[in-house]
């Protein structure tokens, strides 16, 4: 297999590779950017005119994600997968996954959107570049934009694989990508209210690209993966790659949900109300005393059929700490 073909083996070992650039049997060229950064280009005469942003590694430790990369990548570099579309490859904390931690100092996905600047250290200089990576990826004209970013989850989940979709003031969400989404595998979508300062934000609301965080089951080291199933969003990919991806035109079993707040940890004095091996999607009743914080504030549950999705109590001030999520209907996608 070509050297480039092993941007994985590349990354964990921080080597740069002496050859930048090489050609695959049938014409694909591969470019090898930035440390974890390798974009891929269809021979000219079969490029279809899409752009496709995969990234994983944001977080060091959620090695599913970087493992299907991987081989997605290496059916390319051997030519056995026939790119119709521009890839760029992302492998988004790469110190962080050699040290397989979710992050050193700074968790990457929090730093997007002109977070970077307001901070110091290896993992906002990261966060700019990636910035900067996507942003000439995406730069072409008349070419569409997608973007899948993925994760697996601190914990065990009610729904096992599930996406989260961006906002942009007057931008509407799609329905045909949920439709993708649903084909790929996932169970949920979750759909923000509001601008973050995630990678898929940056990408979603800075770069116009249709933009999804993927999560797909529970964080484990490598090698460890045979619990996360991701052989339906891996066939669509490859058929996303191939541009020969079957129609789709159906929502029938994917659930909608809408972020009622996000629970925002203010100071050390945070305490959230659940057991530590709580799911992602466990339902709260009304009434229920979630967290409380400093100056007497206090999170009880209002709505109705709340869930709550990644509570974790150790981020750092300031940060979200959980999102309290209710079903919602399909009414407001394009
Ligand atoms: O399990 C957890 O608590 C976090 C899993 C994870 O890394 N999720 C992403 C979601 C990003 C988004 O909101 O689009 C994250 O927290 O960065
Ligand atoms: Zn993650």
């Amino acid at each position: 297999m070509l050297a480039l073909g092993k941007l994985l083996e590349l990354t964990l070992a921080g080597r740069e590779p002496a050859q930048k650039i090489q050609l695959t049997v049938d014409g694909v060229q591969m470019r090898w950017l930035s440390e974890g950064a390798l974009e891929v280009r269809p021979p000219q005469g079969r490029d279809n005119g899409g752009d496709l942003l995969l990234s994983s590694g944001i977080h060091g430790n959620e090695t599913a994600p970087i493992e299907l990369l991987d081989r997605l990548l290496h059916g390319i570099a051997r030519g056995e997968i026939k790119p119709r579309n521009r890839i760029l490859f992302l492998f988004g904390n790469p110190e962080a996954m050699r040290r397989g931690e979710r992050y050193l100092e700074l968790d990457v996905n929090r730093l997007f959107n002109g977070r970077h600047e307001q901070n110091i250290g290896p993992e906002a200089m990261r966060a700019a570049e990636l910035e900067q990576l996507a942003r000439s990826f995406f730069s072409l004209p008349d070419r569409s934009r997608l973007h899948y970013d993925l994760h697996t989850a601190i914990r065990g989940s009610k729904i096992e694989q599930f996406a989260l979709y961006p906002w942009k003031a007057g931008r509407q969400h799609s329905r045909r990508e949920l439709e993708r989404l649903r084909a790929a595998g996932m169970e949920a979508v979750l759909l923000q209210n509001k601008t973050s300062i995630t990678f898929t934000a940056f990408t979603y609301e800075q770069l116009d690209a249709e933009a999804f965080t993927l999560e797909l089951g529970k964080a484990r080291p490598f090698g460890q993966n045979q619990g996360v199933d991701v052989s339906r969003l891996e066939t669509r990919l490859k058929q996303i790659i191939e541009g020969s991806e079957p129609e789709t035109d159906t929502l029938d079993g994917l659930k909608l949900f809408a972020v009622a707040r996000e629970v925002i940890k203010h100071s050390d004095a945070f305490l959230l109300h659940l057991p530590t091996d709580v799911e992602n999607f466990s339902e709260l009743e009304k009434g229920y005393l979630l967290a409380e914080d400093v100056a007497k504030t206090r999170w009880v549950i209002e709505e109705e059929g709340a869930r709550i999705i990644f509570p974790n109590p150790k981020v750092k001030n300031g940060l979200r700490a959980g999102i309290l999520i209710v079903p919602t209907s399909d009414a407001g996608l394009a």
